[in-house]
């Protein structure tokens, strides 16, 4: 059984669910271990904290392979077994199943961990041009699913609202596209109220994580929480609101409040890690509408007498399509992908050729 000092461990978040989770894992060969979380995970080594030390560690080349084998490989905020060697070195001897895990996909369909073991994923959006309603569906996608409840912070209130009037139409658009449960807050990231209005998500002991693209202003709600400067922050272009991409890594902080949160890098290009059936209750307003298209197995896409085109945004139909022709591919199998590209390559050819042979014509 693995040994696990609450008192102290909560303070990197370790809630009871987990420490129950914790106690019913068998603990491997070779201890005793320390039980720690990971902060930070680099290309060659991570970042630990046991609840009074934060040292550097490097993961066993078992342990790495392991997760590999699964598809999967280290994450900010997983619960890892330590244990020093002779030297000194600390090394991770085992990661501990997590109980939320946030993943996404590269444009090539491999899976990459984001987080683990957060509660809540705050979903950073500016009110300037950082506003896009797809990429928000996007981010939901990613957390939908995962077993971590998401909340929209649009920031830059202090600028949007007063100025250019913007806070309310977007909140509206928010609203008519979007599912009524969505909690939506915006917030004045520079300011210390908005760490009082996102007070019910950072309780003792729970973990949120901001996501968002760069220049949103994740780094700076994390400093407002953190009430210390702990994370770079960088000024946006102002002819886009485009951020410098200021944050380079993930990172897990203790607020004084005793939540903990990780911030995360923009990603240029997010794909989410889903399934049909996860987009499916994403999208739920497309389903209930789906019920009244004239044909059962209607695409939504040129079918006459189609019930979801007629009551959905064109907009939003059209990311919940490329978001499922992602999913499709994703859940591809390697021999179906090479079929689908050796298909694409065929299909170059033939349009080269037709081409050439029209430039000839001419
Ligand atoms: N006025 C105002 N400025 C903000 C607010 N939030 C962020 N900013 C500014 O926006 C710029 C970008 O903020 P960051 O916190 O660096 O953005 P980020 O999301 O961490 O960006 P990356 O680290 O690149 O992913 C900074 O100049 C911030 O001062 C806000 O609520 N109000
Ligand atoms: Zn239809």
């Amino acid at each position: 059984m693995i040994d696990v000092d609450f008192n102290t461990l909560h303070l990197m978040g370790l809630t009871p669910a987990m420490a129950q989770h914790l106690v019913l894992q068998p603990e491997p060969e070779g201890g005793p271990f320390t039980l720690a979380r990971l902060t930070e995970v680099h290309r060659d080594s991570v970042r630990v904290h046991d609840g009074r030390h934060e040292r550097s560690a490097r993961v066993l080349p078992r342990v790495s392979r392991e997760l590999d084998d699964d598809d999967t490989a280290p994450a900010v905020g997983d619960w890892v077994l330590l244990q020093p060697d002779a030297h000194g070195d600390c090394w991770v001897h085992a990661r501990l199943p997590p109980l939320s895990h946030i993943a996404r996909r590269d444009a090539d369909g491999s899976r990459h961990p984001v987080v683990s073991n957060v509660d809540t994923a705050l979903i950073v959006m500016g009110l300037d041009d950082d506003f896009n309603l797809r990429r928000l569906e996007r981010y939901l996608a990613l957390v939908q699913g995962s077993g971590v409840q998401p909340v929209v912070v649009l920031t830059k209130a202090d600028v949007a609202a007063p100025t250019a009037q913007l806070l309310a139409p977007r909140l509206q658009e928010i609203r008519d596209r979007m599912s009524d449960a969505l909690d939506v807050i915006a917030v004045n990231g520079t300011h210390p109220s908005a760490a009082q209005a996102l007070a019910p998500w950072l309780n003792d002991g729970q973990t949120v994580v901001l996501m968002g693209s760069s220049g949103a202003g994740k780094s700076t709600l994390t400093n407002t929480l953190a009430g210390a400067f702990v994370q770079d922050t960088g000024a946006v272009r102002e002819h886009d609101s485009r951020g410098k991409h200021t944050t380079t890594s993930r990172s897990l902080h203790c607020l004084p409040g005793g939540a903990c949160v990780i911030d995360t890098p923009g990603l240029r290009a997010l794909r989410p890690d889903v399934d049909e059936a996860t987009l499916a209750w994403l999208f739920d307003d497309i389903g209930r509408l789906a019920l009244h298209c004239r044909f059962r197995d209607c695409r939504h896409q040129d079918e006459p007498g189609c019930a979801v085109r007629e009551g959905i945004g064109h907009d939003r139909l059209r990311n919940y399509h490329k978001l499922l022709r992602e999913a499709r591919r994703d859940t591809m199998s390697v021999l179906e992908r090479q079929q689908q590209a050796a298909a694409w390559k065929v299909r170059g050819k033939a349009t080269r050729a037709w081409m050439k042979m029209k430039r000839g014509d001419e």
